[in-house]
């Protein structure tokens, strides 16, 4: 029998491939049917991301057994080599015997014509005992780019290797490369409304699975994986599930009680809700999102966290300029811009091999619209905090200058070195208007954040 952890893997890895689902939320909603033990949750989650994390290397070394090209086979038949070799090459703790047995076994269920060929590819992978890592180098020994080695080595897209290496040099771009291929740091923010970092750290003291982040004053930061679906503090609101990176955000608003916050892009409502938590629920904060169904979600996470001062409304956030008695309305604006989202990779590892070069070009043209909507939108003297979950220079600074160098908005960069917590201080020193959190300083994920006033007038 095909082990329960492997088929539902495979089930969602197909998914992703086909249907371009998200890991992450398809994951979620096998896991949360309660079918799998810890074990194989845990096993199945590892297995995802994972072959979704390796895939081009896994394809490299997996061509080297093949005698066509390896993007020319079926969905189905790709997605368990894949994730087989994944297990044979990445995971020291599966016997090889038994990844192989399921692969053809799974195979034989799907496309029984193409058994044959996964039981021959595996078998031939399990003879050469050679770690990936060696033979990745070899495989890559005559390739002349660095950017294609280092793609096909850490495994990502050689065009986003490429704009690292030009941002950050070889070094540092290996660093990111790496770090972003590590398994996600599960990090809660606790509703400062209705409990204390404290009373959630003390259901932790015995086992020191959890400890204070020293991100943010609500952070916690867990040393293992946690059921959060059914943890209670969860269930009743005193938490929320948060990577420790983005609780930076929000408070760089400097939102106050009884000001009037628009949170331009706001679904599913994490960083709303951690501004209302600031305000003591005593504010006035509209949350706008362009897709009605993640609405809803801005709706569940409010209800949830027991917060009643959240208007969520629906709305392609560059048309509330339309409305008169909204222009220079707001106290402070947070624009959280969609983005490529490389800064999140640890937790959306598919997203490497879906987003373009030419996505990322159409994302710079939208951003820098919300951004100058957000300019006419805030009061004078207010405050706009523009950020975002990529690495990339163009969705980042390059935005923030283009909309501010137009002259018409009287933006400038607003230093955030009092709001930020001490450790990161020194970071945004240089540019005291903006942070870049990376994804190989602290285990977060990878954040862009800036904070903007609009000159009085
Ligand atoms: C980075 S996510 C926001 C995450 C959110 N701030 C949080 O912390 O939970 C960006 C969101 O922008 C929304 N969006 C994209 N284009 C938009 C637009 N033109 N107006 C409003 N929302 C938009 C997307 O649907 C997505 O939910």
């Amino acid at each position: 029998m095909i082990a329960a952890a492997r088929q539902w893997a495979f089930d969602i890895l197909v998914r992703v491939a086909t249907e371009r689902s998200f890991a992450n939320l398809s994951l979620q909603d096998a896991l949360g049917k309660g079918a799998l033990s810890d074990r194989d949750r845990a096993l199945c989650t590892s297995l995802v991301y994972g072959t979704l994390q390796r895939q081009r290397s896994l394809d490299a070394i997996l061509q080297t057994h093949l005698s066509r090209p390896i993007d020319g086979l079926e969905p189905r038949v790709l997605a368990i080599l894949r994730m087989t070799a994944y297990q044979v090459l990445y995971l020291d703790k599966i016997p090889g015997y038994a990844a192989v047995s399921d692969a053809v076994e799974l195979c034989k269920s799907v496309r029984p014509k193409a058994a044959g060929l996964v039981n021959a590819v595996m078998r031939a992978l399990l003879r050469d005992r050679r770690p990936a890592a060696v033979r990745l180098k070899d495989l890559t020994a005559s390739v002349a780019d660095w950017a294609e080695r280092a793609a096909v080595i850490h495994s990502y897209p050689t065009w986003l290797v490429r704009r690292l290496e030009q941002t950050y040099g070889r070094s540092r771009t290996c660093s990111l490369l790496e770090a972003c291929n590590e398994p996600p740091a599960l990090s809660a923010r606790v509703n400062r409304l209705r409990a204390t970092r404290a009373q959630i750290l003390s259901e932790f003291v015995e086992d020191g699975a959890a400890q204070a982040s020293v991100l943010s004053p609500d952070g916690i930061r867990f040393r293992r994986g946690l059921d959060v679906g059914s943890w209670e503090p969860y269930l009743d609101g005193l938490v929320s599930v948060q990577d420790e990176g983005a609780m930076v955000i929000a408070p760089l608003l400097q939102a106050q009680a009884g000001e009037r916050i628009l949170d331009m892009c706001a679904a599913p409502g994490g960083k709303t809700a951690h501004i209302a938590e600031l305000q003591g629920d005593a504010g006035d904060i509209l949350a706008c999102d362009v897709h009605a169904h993640k609405v809803r979600l801005i709706e569940e996470t409010a209800s949830r966290l027991g917060l009643a001062s959240i208007k969520a409304v629906c709305c392609d956030a560059r048309t509330l300029t339309a409305e008169a008695e909204l222009q220079g309305a707001f106290d402070a604006i947070l624009l959280d811009a969609p983005c490529s989202g490389f800064g999140v990779l640890r937790h959306r590892p598919e997203i490497r091999w879906q987003r373009t070069e030419a996505d990322v070009l159409q994302l710079t043209k939208l951003q820098q619209g919300l951004l100058a909507a957000a300019a006419e939108l805030v009061r004078p003297g207010g405050r706009i905090v523009y950020s975002t979950c990529t690495m990339l220079p163009e969705e980042n600074e390059g935005v923030v200058r283009a909309v501010i160098e137009t002259g018409t908005n009287a933006l400038a960069w607003d230093d955030i070195t009092g709001e930020l917590p001490p450790l990161l201080v020194e970071s945004a020193r240089e540019q005291p208007g903006q942070l870049l959190l990376m994804p190989d300083l602290y285990g977060t994920d990878g954040f862009y954040m800036a904070r903007l006033r609009k000159k009085e007038t």
